[in-house]
């Protein structure tokens, strides 16, 4: 599995590198300024054959220092190059000013200094078709906003020259932008950008193309608004040994979800080897969540799947499904009754339930101790108590909340990712979502495109369907029914709660996909045979 790295742990990573002796901090930056070329020249391959020209921001660290190694080698390449600093050159730090004295030798450096947005504006009478901005002002040592003049004057100069010709104000051909490491103001490790509070009027903010970054990729290219901000992410190798002492414990890691394994059946196994899930149903009018639900536990491969519903739903119900079983529990009791059963060996509570429903049936559900996702009216019937459900909860849950969901039970982690974010590390969804795991000592999944899964213990994942793996039309109405279903059948299946988490996760994104435009929430149950089969389960 991938790690997705903070700013900290790939200092930590480049640090025992250079102390044990096995590589320079200047040859990390010559491999990151020759894999940011490498990078450019693989995405257009039309710029390879020409003399293009570019323009390499530097800033004042050694993101900074990366520009000069990619101006140097451009200009060895034959193209026209300009290069601009912001900041004092007598303050680089030692490798970057290394590379500022190298490139002194080949071209000039000119100041980007403070002095109000026309200062910035670059003159722009030679631009040309073929033009590459290459921002290499701030990457992980990126603590506080970029001031304002900053953003008001190369931001808005930057995005100017991207937009779509007819609307362009100037006569400033479209510039190809690439984001060294990160695009300047995002925060490596929230994926926010970094703002002063109030923000400043009327900034735009650097829209990268594409984002070379180095090793491995950092949390911010995939949080929250990273994807938007980043373009195309490349990783370029820069010759580092994964190092996993240097990441930290399992609470400071955070691993990419990759395709599940485990998900094959044995030739001779009996349905109830799979596992059996019981999905509770809402009242009549209000059960197509949980058969949406429960038809998901089936298809990821739970042996046997019954909604449990009460009596007044049962003629809604039968007549829509037929490989499901249903049963009656019209109420807390008759839940407890079921649950008798030994072989039910997950639960999923939530969708379409009702909160009154909720308030009855997710006590006994819980005290039996099984596999257990809650959803939906599970979450929002312990509004005013959150701490009375905790207090239920056991290790063997997994909360599938969604942003609004998870506000109810946790306003203050909520609040804290609303907070502006002035300084970094900022905030991040990865940070809560630990934080309220540990709170409800239960496993949490917190839904968005780039949904985080922790468990109490810190273990950290985040499920990107982003940038390549993006899947807009997840968006739909009865989806986050379908992944609850999802994590329950592969809990009944004997999957561990975190693991059933991420591996529903992931199939939901790939069911999404596999869809592709104009899938509907009941898609993804019958898109999910063509997953598994690419899975050789
Ligand atoms: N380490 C390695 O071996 C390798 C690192 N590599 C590269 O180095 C990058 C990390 O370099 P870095 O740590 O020097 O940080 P960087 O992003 O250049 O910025 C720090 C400077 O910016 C300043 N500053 C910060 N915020 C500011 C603001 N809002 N407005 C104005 N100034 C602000 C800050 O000032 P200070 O906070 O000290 O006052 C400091 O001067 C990394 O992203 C990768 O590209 C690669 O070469 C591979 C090998
Ligand atoms: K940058």
């Amino acid at each position: 599995m991938a790690e997705l790295l903070t700013a900290a742990q790939m200092r930590a990573i480049e640090e025992a590198a250079i102390t044990s002796g096995e590589v320079s901090g200047l040859e990390l930056m010559e491999r990151a300024g020759a894999g940011v070329v490498d990078a450019v020249l693989e995405t257009w391959p039309d710029l390879g054959g020409g003399a293009p020209k570019a323009v390499v921001l530097c800033g004042p660290g050694n993101n900074g220092g990366d520009g000069f190694v990619i101006a140097r080698r451009l200009h060895e390449r034959g193209w026209t190059v300009e290069v601009w600093l912001y900041g004092d050159p007598a303050r680089l730090p030692p490798d970057a000013r290394t590379n500022y004295e190298r490139w002194r030798e080949l071209g000039p450096v000119r100041p980007y200094r403070d002095e109000g947005p026309g200062a910035f504006w670059l003159e722009p009478s030679d631009y040309r078709e073929d033009t590459v901005l290459f921002d290499a002002l701030f990457g992980t040592g990126l603590t506080r906003p970029v001031e304002a003049f900053n953003a008001v004057g190369w931001a808005t100069q930057l995005s100017e020259w991207r937009l779509p010709e007819e609307m362009r104000r100037g006569a400033y051909p479209a510039v190809r932008v690439v984001a060294v490491d990160l695009p300047s103001g995002l925060c490596a490790d929230s994926g926010r950008r970094l703002q002063s509070d109030p923000p400043p009027g009327d900034v735009e903010e650097i829209v990268a193309d594409l984002t070379v970054t180095f090793h491995a990729r950092k949390l911010g290219h995939v949080l929250a608004e990273g994807p938007s901000f980043c373009g195309r992410v490349v990783v370029a190798p820069i010759g580092l040994e994964p190092r996993r002492r240097a990441l930290g414990g399992r609470e400071q890691r955070v691993t990419e979800v990759t395709a599940p394994a485990g998900l094959d059946k044995a030739a001779s196994a009996h349905k109830y080897a799979h596992g059996h899930a019981l999905v509770v149903s809402g009242g009549f009018g209000r059960t197509g969540a949980a058969r949406l639900a429960a038809r998901a536990a089936l298809r990821v491969g739970a042996g046997l799947v019954t909604l449990a519903a009460p009596g007044a739903a049962q003629m809604e119900i039968a007549g829509q499904i037929t490989a499901l079983m249903l049963r009656r529990a019209e109420s807390g009791d008759e839940l407890a009754g079921l649950l008798e059963d030994p072989r039910l060996t997950a639960l999923c509570l939530g969708p379409g339930l009702g909160l009154e429903r909720a308030r009855d049936l997710v006590p006994p559900a819980l005290e039996a101790s099984r596999g257990t996702v809650l959803d939906a009216d599970a979450l929002t019937a312990f509004e005013d108590a959150p701490e009375e459900l905790f207090g239920m909860l056991h290790e063997a849950c997994v909360l599938t909340p969604h942003a609004g969901e998870f506000a109810r039970l946790f306003p203050d982690l909520a609040e804290r990712l609303k907070q502006p974010a002035v300084s970094g590390p900022a905030a991040s969804r990865v940070d809560v979502t630990r934080e309220a795991a540990r709170r409800a000592g239960c496993v949490v999944l917190l839904k968005g495109p780039d949904t985080v899964i922790a468990a109490p213990d810190g273990q950290s994942a985040l499920n990107a369907g982003v940038g390549p793996r993006a899947a807009p039309w997840l968006a739909t109405a009865g989806a986050g029914d379908v992944l609850g279903g999802l994590v329950c059948g592969l809990m009944a299946r004997g999957f561990t709660a975190f693991d059933a988490a991420c591996a529903g996760a992931w199939l939901h994104v790939e069911a999404a996909r596999a869809f592709g435009p104009g899938l509907i929430a009941e898609d993804l149950p019958e898109a999910l045979p063509q997953v598994l089969r690419q899975l050789g389960a």
